[in-house]
């Protein structure tokens, strides 16, 4: 791909992962600004790829055709308020990380209407097996939708939605996502453990056994409730685990669980936006 200048304003775990996606795809990493309050996360990215640092956010925006707003959704405000005429003086494309700030709340923050895609990435990014859900502001045109497509098709695949509250829900599955895989993993390493296996066996077991069905999943023509139906012998032992989790109302609780995260998205909109 053609790369455009990209300043990274904030550079911290999430950034992290798709510099590293970026770079190990091949994206020249002097393309690349990476900016931070703290110099030890710059010397990181620095070492590990090369990238441009700086602690200075004019002076990476002052280099970029796009800009990836990389902050805490917390501190957004105080980011852009400070950067907003460096940003109208370029006018790059924006790309907003951020969780739960409504394209139109950086449009005032910043002071003028912006092309501004919001992205919800999420870090497996860093290995190019990210999942983003892209969503545009009227102003940005099709040769910045498509750089911002080029750029998260980078670190793995993306889908427009076409409404912003489209962003709440893809926050919900995949841009939190990787944590509910990753709980569990926990519980099933520690549940492996309980029944007498050492923890690398347990972890080995778990993490192999992710991978596979991930992939088993991903790759066969099956449905994933018929990949299951195939693990499940009648009278044997999946039916077992299978009713525990279905008696313990698995299915109700990952449901509860992902109306609070895409909950939350839409309070923070509502919160940040004062
Ligand atoms: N971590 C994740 O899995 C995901 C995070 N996000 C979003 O990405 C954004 C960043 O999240 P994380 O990377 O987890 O947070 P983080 O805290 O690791 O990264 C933010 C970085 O910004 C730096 N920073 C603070 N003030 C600054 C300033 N004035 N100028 C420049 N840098 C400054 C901090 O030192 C920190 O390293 C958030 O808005 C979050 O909603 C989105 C999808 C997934
Ligand atoms: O937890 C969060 O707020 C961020 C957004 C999605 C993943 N991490």
């Amino acid at each position: 791909m053609t790369t455009p200048n990209i300043a990274f304003i904030g550079a911290g775990n999430m950034a992290f992962s798709i510099i590293g996606g970026l770079v190990k795809q091949g994206v020249d990493p002097k393309k690349i600004w990476a900016t931070n309050i703290d110099q030890s996360s710059l010397d990181k990215l620095e070492q590990e790829f090369q990238v441009n640092t700086t602690q200075d956010n004019h002076q990476a925006i002052a280099q970029a055709d796009v800009v990836v707003l990389s902050v805490k959704p917390q501190i957004m405000k105080d980011v852009i308020t400070d950067l907003s005429e460096s940003l109208k003086a370029k006018n790059p494309l924006i790309i907003s990380i951020a969780a739960g700030i409504k394209a139109e709340t950086l449009q005032e923050w910043v002071g003028q209407p912006m092309a501004i895609v919001r992205c919800m990435p999420n870090t497996p990014a860093l290995l190019q097996c990210g999942a983003s859900g892209l969503y545009k502001t009227p102003e940005v045109s099709d040769a910045q939708a498509e750089a911002a497509e080029q750029l998260m098709n980078a670190v793995g695949i993306t889908l427009w939605v076409k409404d912003e509250d489209g962003i709440d829900a893809v926050t919900a599955v995949s841009g939190s996502g990787p944590a509910y895989y990753f709980l569990f993993m926990e519980a099933m390493q520690q549940a492996g453990e309980a029944l007498g296996l050492d923890s690398q066996t347990a972890k080995q077991l778990t993490l192999q056994t992710a991978l596979g069905a991930a992939k088993m999943a991903l790759e066969s023509s099956d449905e994933p409730s018929e990949l299951r139906r195939k693990v499940t012998s009648p009278g044997g032992t999946t039916e077992q685990a299978i009713n525990t989790f279905q008696q313990g109302n698995l299915e109700s609780l990952v449901k509860e669980a992902m109306k609070a995260a895409s909950d939350r998205s839409k309070e923070l909109s509502k919160i940040l936006a004062q």
